[in-house]
């Protein structure tokens, strides 16, 4: 338990799964939360149950974040609230429809989740965190954002949208003090699974608990990660991948095809 406080942390989709965890152990690292998703009782509850364990102050925001102008009164509160110093964009939705299979409504429901909302609290909140030299967002993306073919596209999409929003956003704050982590899980036991239509994902071996997985996120925010991947247990193989797309860069400009287009 830690009693010196470090700000406060708002963590949307905090009611269940990977967020509620994010926000027991941020209030036991001395943080105090602002909660943020739609079922107010189960924010209570946690709030509640938070703050009666750690002392530290816990906040409710009941908010759609699909909803635009729930979204809004979220990102106002973001740049009004001034002990802000963690962001963690986690609430997000997920399918195992395949694509044709998937009503394109709720696909774009999950686009303005998953990839809107991330987008539009992570302009609100970093200005202020470039202006202090201080601040830390972490981003719930998945490694459906690199494995593509596993889940539905639109939800690995989305992912790979998180992953290349992070990649891009670390590259411009470096050297501000302001951080930048996205959390890649594998498949997690949560109503992730219910939701998405795999509720037997929930039991399989492979499937890691939220518990486990958030521990292993905060180590890896602790160690400096920028990307962190609990579930893989070669780091040195997200070393080698990343350094093979970073190296691609320079080679992709040319003003001529390449041979293998056979034009000249
Ligand atoms: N579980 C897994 O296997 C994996 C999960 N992830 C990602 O982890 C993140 C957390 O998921 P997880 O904890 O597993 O799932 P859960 O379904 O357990 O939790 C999702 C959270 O998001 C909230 N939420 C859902 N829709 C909205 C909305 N429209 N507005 C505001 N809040 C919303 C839910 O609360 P409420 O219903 O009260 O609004 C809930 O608190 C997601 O981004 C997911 O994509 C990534 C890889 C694997
Ligand atoms: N990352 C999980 C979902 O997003 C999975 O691997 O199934």
């Amino acid at each position: 338990m830690n009693s010196t406080s470090k700000g406060t942390a708002l963590i949307t989709g905090a009611s269940a799964g990977i967020g509620a965890i994010y926000a027991d152990r941020l209030a036991k690292r001395g943080y105090d939360l602002i909660l943020v998703a739609r079922s107010g009782q189960r924010l209570d509850d946690l709030a509640a149950r938070l703050s009666a364990e750690t002392g530290r102050s816990v906040k409710t925001v009941v908010a759609d974040l699909a909803n635009t102008d729930d979204l809004r009164r979220v990102e106002t509160l973001l740049r009004e609230d001034a002990t802000i110093t963690l962001l963690v964009n986690n609430a997000g939705v997920g399918s195992v429809a395949s694509i044709l299979a998937a009503d394109v409504d709720e696909m774009e429901q999950m686009i303005a989740l998953n990839i809107t909302a991330l987008t539009r609290l992570t302009y609100a909140i970093v200005p202020a965190f470039v202006e202090k030299k201080a601040g830390t967002v972490i981003n719930i993306s998945s490694i459906v954002g690199i494995a593509a073919e596993l889940l539905n596209g639109v939800y690995s999409a989305s992912k790979a949208y998180v992953l290349a929003f992070g990649h891009k956003l670390q590259a411009e704050l470096a050297g501000t003090g302001v951080r930048v982590q996205t959390v890649l899980p594998a498949a997690t036991s949560t109503e992730f699974w219910d939701i998405a239509g795999h509720a037997a994902q929930k039991a399989n071996p492979s499937t890691m608990s939220a518990d486990d997985l958030v521990d292993a996120a905060l180590v890896g925010l602790d160690q400096g990660e920028l990307v962190s991947i609990p579930t893989l247990q070669d780091g040195a193989a997200w070393e080698s991948w990343e350094a093979a797309r970073r190296a691609l860069t320079p080679n992709f400009a040319n003003a001529k095809p390449a041979p293998r287009y056979k034009l000249a």
